[in-house]
């Protein structure tokens, strides 16, 4: 197989991220971190004075904002409007509405469209990771991965980056984001069917690394 697409979902503080950026540098493939573009729009909807919890004024700017992508896993990089919102993506009150403005028809359709032109134009393959990312944006991909892990060990995880966070309402955040954003209608966090689930809870990141590098090359020599 010359170029293999890998989709990567779970909820939140699974590791996604760290693991994805990883294989795709290991592996020499792009990498498309797909929550940095809902929160991109996110952002753009706050900047633009836009009332995030209004769904049809959100689904009538959803085209408005041009949304850009780095793909080389050791650089990712995400622009709106030619400025780099790789910062501001990250505050709390992008956090707190992210949920909100991805719940929205046609934001998932456009920054759906936008993930599949970035698959496909992927030379030698990609890792996306994301929500929906197995059962929506990328269905026929070669490997579909679903990460899991207790909430205690994500919000452990997470209040370590956020140094010195309150671990309880850490978790308790985490559980309300993930309940949005599986309850939503249109294409709401779920395991792909076909997905190999892995319960990082009690690995560390270098070991889930390997367990999902095994997993491509295992599908890398059965094409
Ligand atoms: N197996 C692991 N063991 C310990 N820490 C880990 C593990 N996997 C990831 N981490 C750490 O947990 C934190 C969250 O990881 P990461 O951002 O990759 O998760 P995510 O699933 O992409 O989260 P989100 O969906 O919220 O963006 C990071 O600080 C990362 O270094
Ligand atoms: N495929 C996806 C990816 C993300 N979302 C939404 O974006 C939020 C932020 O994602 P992070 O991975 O950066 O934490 C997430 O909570 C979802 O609301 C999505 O809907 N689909």
């Amino acid at each position: 197989m010359e170029s293999v697409i890998v989709a990567i979902d779970g909820p939140s503080g699974t590791g996604k991220s760290s693991t994805s950026k990883a294989v795709a540098a290991k592996l020499g493939l792009s990498y498309l971190d797909t929550g940095a573009q809902y929160r991109a729009i996110t952002w753009w909807m706050i900047t633009n004075g836009v009332d995030v919890d209004d769904a049809d004024v959100v689904a009538s700017a959803a085209g408005k904002p041009t949304i850009v992508s780095g793909t080389d896993p050791s650089h990712p990089t995400i622009t709106v409007d030619g400025v780099d919102a790789s910062g501001p993506i990250r505050t709390q009150e992008v956090t707190s509405k992210v949920s909100a403005v991805s719940a929205v028809p046609e934001v998932r359709t456009r920054i759906t469209e936008l993930q599949r032109s970035i698959a496909a134009s992927a030379e030698h393959g990609i890792v996306v990771e994301g929500r929906d990312i197995g059962t929506t944006v990328l269905p026929d991909a070669d490997l579909k991965i679903f990460l899991t892990a207790s909430p205690e060990a994500r919000a452990a995880r997470r209040s370590g980056e956020l140094k010195g966070a309150d671990v309880h309402a850490t978790r308790e955040a985490l559980i309300k984001r993930d309940a949005a954003d599986s309850s939503r209608k249109t294409s709401p966090l779920a395991k792909a069917d076909d997905a190999v689930e892995v319960d990082t809870t009690q690995l560390t990141l270098q070991q889930v690394i390997e367990c999902v590098v095994t997993l491509v090359e295992e599908k890398r020599a059965a094409a």
